[in-house]
C-alpha cells in the first residue's frame, strides 16, 4: 500500500507511470499481453437483479479501452466493483497482479487505480487551486503532520513548493490555470470535468478510469478533454473509459469491450466492433 510517508528524494511523482519491470519482463518472454487490470468472472447481484453476470476482460497498459454497451449493459456497475464501491457478489479484480477485490476506494485509489469523481459539495466554496493542492493522496497531510512534529524531517517546505509547481503545470496541462482563484462551484460543467482529470492526475495514478467524462460537456472542451487524454495515454497512461457516446469511443479508443446483459460481448478494433453482428444485434435501433 501506498499509504506509507512519502519520502520527497524518491518520490517519482513528476514522472509518468512506468511500465512495471516484472511484468514488462514478464510480457516479454511470454509474449502475452501486459495487462494491469484484469477482471475475471466478475458477477454483482443487488436482489433479484443480475447486473454483471460473469465478466471477464483486461486493458492494456498504455492503451486507451472503452467501455460500451446498451442501457443496462452493466457497465456502471462494473465499474463500482473495479473501484470498490460494490463488492462482488463473485469474480475477481486484479490490479497490477494483486488482488483488490473487495478493497474499499481509498485503498484501490492508493494502489494507483484512481477514477474521476464529482467535485464534493464542500469543495465547491474551495478555488480551483486549493481543490488541486488537496488532490494528492495522503502527501500533503503527511507534509504537514511532520511540519509540527519536532524532530522529524525538514524540507516540508520545498516539498510544497513542488507540490504548488506541479499543481500549476496540471493546470495549464488542462488550460484552466485562468481559472485558479475561482470558486470551483462557480465553474461550467465542462470546466468541471476538466478539474476532475486535473485532480486525478494530482493523485499519481498508474491507471484512470474514466466514467462518462464528457457528459455535459461542449465541443470546444471536449476535444481539450479528449486532447489531453491523447497526450497522457502517449506518455504510458491506461485508460479505461465508459462513454455514451459511441463516435467518442469509436474515434479515440484502440482497444473496444462491449458488454451485453451483464456479460462481455465483443472485444476488438472500432472496425472490429462496427462489423461484429452480435454487438449490431445488441444495439438494435442504436446507431453502432
Ligand atoms: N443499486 C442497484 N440496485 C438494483 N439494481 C441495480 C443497481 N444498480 C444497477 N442495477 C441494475 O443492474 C443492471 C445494470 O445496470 P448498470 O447501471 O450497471 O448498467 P449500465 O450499462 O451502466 O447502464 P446505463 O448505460 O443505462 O448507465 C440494470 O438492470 C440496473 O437496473
Amino acid at each position: 500500500m501506498s499509504d506509507a510517508v512519502t519520502d520527497p528524494e524518491t518520490d517519482a511523482r513528476d514522472e509518468p507511470p512506468v511500465e512495471s519491470a516484472d511484468a514488462e519482463a514478464a510480457s516479454e518472454t511470454t509474449g502475452a499481453p501486459d495487462t494491469p487490470l484484469r477482471v475475471e468472472n466478475l458477477r454483482k447481484e443487488f436482489g433479484g437483479i443480475t447486473a454483471v453476470d460473469g465478466a471477464t476482460f483486461a486493458v492494456e497498459r498504455g492503451s486507451l479501452t472503452g467501455l460500451i454497451g446498451p442501457n443496462g449493459a452493466g457497465k456502471s456497475t462494473t465499474f463500482n466493483c473495479i473501484t470498490g464501491v460494490h463488492d462482488p457478489t463473485a469474480g475477481n479484480v486484479y490490479f497490477e497482479g494483486e488482488d483488490i477485490t473487495g478493497l474499499r476506494p481509498d485503498q484501490i485509489a492508493n494502489e494507483g487505480l484512481v477514477r474521476t469523481f464529482q467535485i464534493a459539495r464542500e469543495l465547491e466554496e474551495m478555488t480551483v487551486l486549493e481543490n488541486m493542492m488537496l488532490a494528492p493522496r495522503g502527501q500533503l497531510g503527511e507534509s504537514l503532520y511532520r511540519s509540527v512534529t519536532p524532530g522529524l524531517r525538514s524540507g516540508v517546505r520545498e516539498q510544497e513548493e513542488e507540490l504548488r509547481e506541479r499543481v500549476w503545470e496540471t493546470l495549464e496541462l488542462f488550460e484552466i490555470d485562468h481559472l485558479a482563484e475561482e470558486e470551483a462551484g462557480n465553474l461550467s460543467g465542462g470546466q468541471r470535468k476538466l478539474l476532475e482529470m486535473a485532480r486525478v492526475l494530482m493523485t499519481d495514478p498508474e491507471m484512470v478510469l474514466l466514467d462518462e467524462p464528457l457528459a455535459g460537456v461542449n465541443p470546444s472542451l471536449e476535444k481539450k478533454l479528449l486532447e489531453r487524454v491523447h497526450e497522457l495515454r502517449d506518455e504510458g497512461y491506461t485508460f479505461l473509459l465508459v462513454e455514451h457516446d459511441m463516435d467518442v469511443i469509436m474515434n479515440n479508443c484502440e482497444h473496444i469491450i462491449v458488454m451485453h446483459q451483464g456479460q462481455v460481448l465483443a472485444e476488438g478494433d472500432a472496425s472490429d466492433i462496427r462489423s461484429n453482428d452480435q454487438v449490431i444485434e445488441a444495439y438494435l435501433g442504436e446507431n453502432v
